[in-house]
């Protein structure tokens, strides 16, 4: 058994408020012991016993692995012009969607899991350690279970989206698109994901309308999916409704609430109705309103934080950005962004095993090249924040780090 000690650790976030109080459970000058990939002991540097090997972090801040509950990492194609269209005033209506589904339809399964795994790599770099994954850019069945496998390599957290978007071929039949997605596609993605997601949108003509996307649903509930709904993206609709009478782990956008939205959502969150998962990228590279935080917050709603990072709405996979600007523009305290990254992202997950550090949990850590995770919204833009792999400090192992 190979035992290391982190130590020099100049403060730790752990989440665990039971144990070392306040919102975010820190300790500061602390050290960590990892037995084996899991934590084996957490106390002040002083008192930390002996190991096998030891690597001083010299007063750096250590938190949580970030979880990214909300991505569309398999795709083809650049949509780079579209973003500087609409930077020069056109509106965001999900056409776009199509055109990534054409370029990915067209491109090699090993050029989609090239992208995938530079991208993951990516998101490493940047402190992310668990990622949800989406379909949706597949629309056919073959399609949406080739990008199924294909981000099934890299995560546990699949999710079908088939629902994402009536695809051409379809446009002048969107009931035998409904009845393919929520019957044979839905079929063979099953065994293939963890979560059915659907953009249910009136705003848009390619998004799915309400019973649309309560049929998809309510089909993959039924055949054993958690299920997450894209909503209240472009304008108000009926996305929140939808997520509360579906029992959704997650209502994700949340841009445009009403106050009888926000209120369903607070009546439901005692009963583990859904986290809202705010995506501030997306109103960054959308010049969408940022949404109110503080109205879901104050309300005891469940809030977390993603990247949503995809071709269209925000290429940006930077967590650590999203959640200097939910501090900016959201109404959202740091102690809040940082939990809506780690602990509320991991409860959209329905996951306790992520997003906090506690003995015998796995060692899921991110490293923060300053002396507190302040730095984070302090030094917005700056690459602070990287996944620590323990295994591959010196005389460790692997160097492509453990997914959570
Ligand atoms: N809105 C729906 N889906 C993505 C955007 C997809 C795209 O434009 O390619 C989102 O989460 O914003
Ligand atoms: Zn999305």
């Amino acid at each position: 058994m190979r035992t290391i000690a982190i130590t020099g650790i100049g403060e730790l976030t752990t989440n665990d408020a039971a144990r070392f109080g306040g919102d975010l459970g820190i300790l500061r000058d602390a050290a960590l012991v990892v037995e084996d990939g899991r934590i084996a002991w957490i106390g002040p540097t002083t008192r930390a016993p002996a190991t096998d090997r030891r690597l001083d972090v010299d007063g750096r801040a250590v938190i949580p692995g970030l979880v990214d509950a909300h991505t569309h990492l398999v795709f083809a194609g650049d949509r780079s012009q579209e973003f500087v269209a609409r930077m020069a005033g056109a509106a965001y209506d999900g056409r776009g969607i199509l055109e990534t589904v054409e370029a990915t339809r067209a491109a090699s399964t090993a050029h989609l899991s090239t992208r995938l795994r530079h991208s993951m790599a990516e998101l490493r770099r940047q402190g992310t350690t668990t990622v949800e994954i989406k379909s949706g850019y597949g629309l056919d069945l073959a399609n949406e279970t080739r990008l199924l496998r294909i981000a099934g390599a890299f995560t546990s957290e699949t999710t079908f989206l088939g629902g994402h978007a009536i695809p051409v071929e379809y446009r002048r039949h969107r009931d035998a698109y409904i009845e393919l997605v929520s019957g044979d596609m839905l079929r063979v993605c099953a065994p293939l994901a963890r979560w059915a997601d659907v953009f249910c949108e009136p705003h848009s003509p390619h998004a799915l309308r309400e019973d649309e996307a309560r049929l998809v649903l309510t089909r993959a509930k039924d055949a054993g999916l958690g299920v997450r709904v894209h909503g209240c993206q472009l304008g108000e609709g009926p996305g929140a409704e939808l997520a509360v009478e579906l029992g959704a782990a997650s209502l994700d956008h949340a841009t445009h609430l009403r106050d009888s939205d926000a209120d369903l959502l607070a009546d439901a969150a005692p009963e583990g109705g859904p986290v809202v998962t705010l995506l501030p990228l997306v109103e960054f590279a959308t010049r969408q309103p940022f949404p109110d935080a503080r109205r879901l917050l104050d309300r005891g709603v469940h809030v977390a934080l993603a990247s949503d990072c995809n071709p269209g709405t925000n290429a940006s996979s930077s967590l650590p950005l999203a959640m200097a600007l939910a501090v900016r523009h959201m109404g959202m305290t740091p102690e809040q962004a940082l939990r809506g990254a780690t602990v509320e992202a991991a409860r959209s997950l329905r996951r306790d095993d992520i997003g906090r550090l506690t003995v015998g949990a796995a060692a899921d850590l991110a490293l923060v090249d300053a002396p507190s995770y302040l730095h984070i919204f302090y030094r917005p833009g700056v690459p602070l924040v990287s996944a620590l792999d323990v295994a591959d400090t010196p005389g460790g192992g692997s160097s492509s780090g453990t997914w959570h």
